[in-house]
């Protein structure tokens, strides 16, 4: 477990603040992580370090800080919301806390102020390039593991990677995101961010509600999508395995006979909206690491898939992991970190992946990885 220097809440962002925020402490080589749940973005500033090695947060699993106070009218400061990020490749969690001391110490109220308004001009340049061929032979390697009978889904992730201008900064690329996806939830944990149209789990006292995502087309193709065998075969794996992992911790799960449309802009999906009563002590962490890495970025089986996904794939990082808060009753929202980026040497490295049943056809899985990423590089690359 880890915790955050400081996590500050900007409780209303507009562009121009989030902009103006996070680019001042890229400007000043302050490290920063951000989730944006219930309603707000939350930014830890400065460098997770391990938990163990300080005396305020002692107990394993997650634990809270209360204290919070007003910085100014569109700035606050609350000490104790928790930070969850599922590792996907290595089947854990990592709780990230925050940290109620050292917030002021880093003297981020002042860099609150440096508010600009977002800047014009395209954030990359240039072609995109995709690992087309590497995407295609993980995605043949998978068909041939579900026809052998290994496993009956796979998620496998594809990569591209565009110049970035002179003008790109993280904040930025947020603010555009953000424009673009006005119904998304932005992130960005150690570098990796993006806008993420899934949500894992929500928890209010105790009702559940989750809205996962698997099957997709491009806008216009919604009729398609609902009749198509492959997606609806694709998406129900997802719901059954997530039925099946809250088994101990729900007592009703309702949820529609079958998948409805969501709409993310240029694509569309399927989704299941389900609403759950949690028995009593259950957690929205318990729910994490009973569910992670879900279907929707893993496969089924599930430990099938991810051991299928650490030969195919190189580490995943931060990408298909679980970002997102929760509160002192273990109350909170987790989004999935997919279609996310990365500056890596002057280029953004961009990651989305897209689920393969034994119906897939490997062309139009490689062009749903691309049209993923696109819906990314087109929000930065906007003038
Ligand atoms: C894994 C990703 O998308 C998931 C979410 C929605 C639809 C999906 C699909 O149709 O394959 C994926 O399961 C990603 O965008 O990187």
């Amino acid at each position: 477990m880890r915790f955050l220097a400081g996590l500050s809440m900007v409780g209303s962002f507009g562009a121009g603040l989030l902009y103006g925020f996070i680019t001042s402490l890229e400007a000043h080589h302050i490290p920063f992580q951000l989730v944006e749940a219930a309603g707000s973005l939350y930014v830890g500033v400065g460098q997770p370090v391990l938990c163990a090695s300080d005396p305020g947060i002692s107990q394993p699993g997650p634990c809270f800080l209360s204290s919070g106070f007003l910085v100014s009218e569109s700035f606050q400061v609350r000490s104790y919301p928790v930070v969850l990020v599922a590792g996907r490749d290595r089947l854990e969690v990592d709780v990230y806390e925050a940290h109620p001391r050292a917030a002021s110490e880093l003297g981020i109220f002042g860099l609150a102020s440096d508010v600009r308004i977002v800047a014009g001009g395209a954030l990359l340049q240039g072609d995109r390039v995709h690992d087309l061929e590497a995407t295609s032979r993980r995605i043949q390697l998978a068909k041939l593991a579900i026809d052998q009978g290994q496993l009956t889904k796979l998620v496998v992730a594809g990569h591209a990677t565009q110049e970035v201008t002179e003008r790109f900064s993280i904040g930025g690329a947020l603010s555009r995101l953000k424009k673009a996806h006005p119904a998304s939830h932005l992130y960005c944990v150690d570098g990796f961010f993006g806008a993420s149209p899934e949500l894992v789990a929500a928890k209010s006292g105790n009702l559940l509600s989750l809205r996962p995502l698997a099957g997709t087309a491009l806008r216009g193709g919604q009729v398609a999508l609902l009749n198509s065998s492959k997606d609806l075969f694709e998406h129900r794996l997802m719901v059954e395995q997530l039925c099946d992992d809250l088994g101990g911790f729900v007592k009703e799960l309702d949820r529609p006979a079958r998948p409805v449309l969501f709409d993310a802009g240029r694509l569309i999906h399927l989704a299941t909206p389900m609403r759950g009563r949690l028995l009593p002590g259950v957690t929205l962490a318990d729910v994490v690491l009973a569910i992670a890495p879900t279907a929707a970025v893993s496969g089924v089986p599930r430990i099938s898939a991810v051991e299928m996904l650490r030969e195919l794939e190189i580490f995943r990082g931060k990408y298909a992991g679980i970002v997102g808060l929760t509160d002192p009753f273990g109350d909170g929202e987790v989004y999935l970190s997919i279609r996310g980026a990365s500056v890596v040497d002057g280029r953004l490295d961009l990651v989305a992946g897209a689920g393969i049943v034994a119906d897939s056809q490997v062309d139009s899985e490689v062009a749903e990885i691309e049209a993923k990423i696109d819906v990314v590089t087109r929000a930065l690359s906007a003038r």
